[in-house]
């Protein structure tokens, strides 16, 4: 017997995902769904499937599946979707709301106007680091200043945001073949359980311009995680200040890693695309 499930598309930056609300429509099988729903051609089309539900540590919870249904401990993008969603639909009418993620607790500030969501702050929390000769944590990958894929050197600094994310900064973004070597470094072995991508070209006026091969969905218009990763990479690095603008393809998110507390904040719009229903 299908089963009638509703669901919203939602965008932040461009990450486009489908968001189910568990608590009135449950999902038995969201691995599936992520893989059958995130196609463009066969299903509703998305970068993946975010679950809002209960929680009994926070005002709400996120899971969030990739497009391959594998599932990250943290998405940044859509943490600011699930804000909006939330207040928009009158399922809270606070304005600081903590959202409870494989990753820790976190914190939302949302902006609102005339009872819209315009754009929202995230508390991200600490990042873990590995600077280049380090031993990786969290992943137990070991990052050697420099990877070697397909032939060629890349110095990657390994940031872990709740997921892991490796950021490689170059002179000329568009020289590089994302969809060539996105996959390889996704699936390097020294990242056990894979890692985003990020590669970053300082601009002029010292904005971070970034381009993400995501872990489980690939080439996205934006990852706000991979957006704080960048961030603490070009400060670790000394290419940028704790502020920064980072310019994705699909918008720009402004990034705080505070020098008081260690925490990353980022702030960003999101977006409703379109509400339906789909049969599982
Ligand atoms: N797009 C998300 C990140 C998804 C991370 C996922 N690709 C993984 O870590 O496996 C963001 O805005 O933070």
């Amino acid at each position: 017997m299908a089963t009638t499930i509703k669901f919203t598309k939602m965008q932040g930056t461009g990450n486009d995902y489908i968001y189910v609300n568990t608590l009135s429509s449950p999902l038995q099988d969201p691995i599936k769904a992520a893989r059958k729903w995130s196609a463009y051609h066969t299903g509703i089309g998305a970068d993946g499937l975010v679950l809002i539900g209960a929680s009994e540590k926070a005002d709400f919870s996120m899971r969030i599946f990739n497009a391959d249904g594998s599932e990250a401990m943290m998405c940044g993008n859509a943490s600011r979707c699930i804000g909006k969603y939330v207040y928009e639909k009158g399922l809270t009418d606070k304005e600081v709301i903590t959202l409870e993620t494989l990753s820790g607790i976190k914190i939302l500030k949302l902006h609102t106007g005339n009872g819209v969501v315009k754009d929202v702050t995230v508390d991200m929390g600490t990042p873990l680091l590995s600077t280049p000769g380090q031993i990786a944590t969290k992943t137990g990958g070991m990052l050697a200043e420099t990877i070697l894929a397909d032939g060629k050197e890349y110095k990657g600094t390994f940031v872990c945001m709740g997921n892991p994310h490796v950021v490689i900064f170059v002179d000329d973004i568009k020289e590089v073949d994302l969809p060539a070597v996105g996959p390889k470094l996704e699936n390097h072995p020294l990242f056990p359980e894979r890692t985003n991508v990020e590669f970053v070209e300082i601009l002029p006026d010292q904005s971070l311009r970034m381009r993400v091969w995501e872990r489980g969905s690939g080439i996205t218009m934006a990852c706000g995680t991979g957006a704080c990763a960048t961030t603490v990479a070009a400060v670790l690095n000394h290419k940028a200040g704790r502020k920064s603008w980072v310019r994705m393809d699909g918008g720009d998110l402004h990034i705080h890693w505070d020098e008081k507390d260690g925490h990353v904040y980022m702030t960003g719009p999101a977006g409703k695309v379109f509400e339906g229903e789909i049969e599982m």
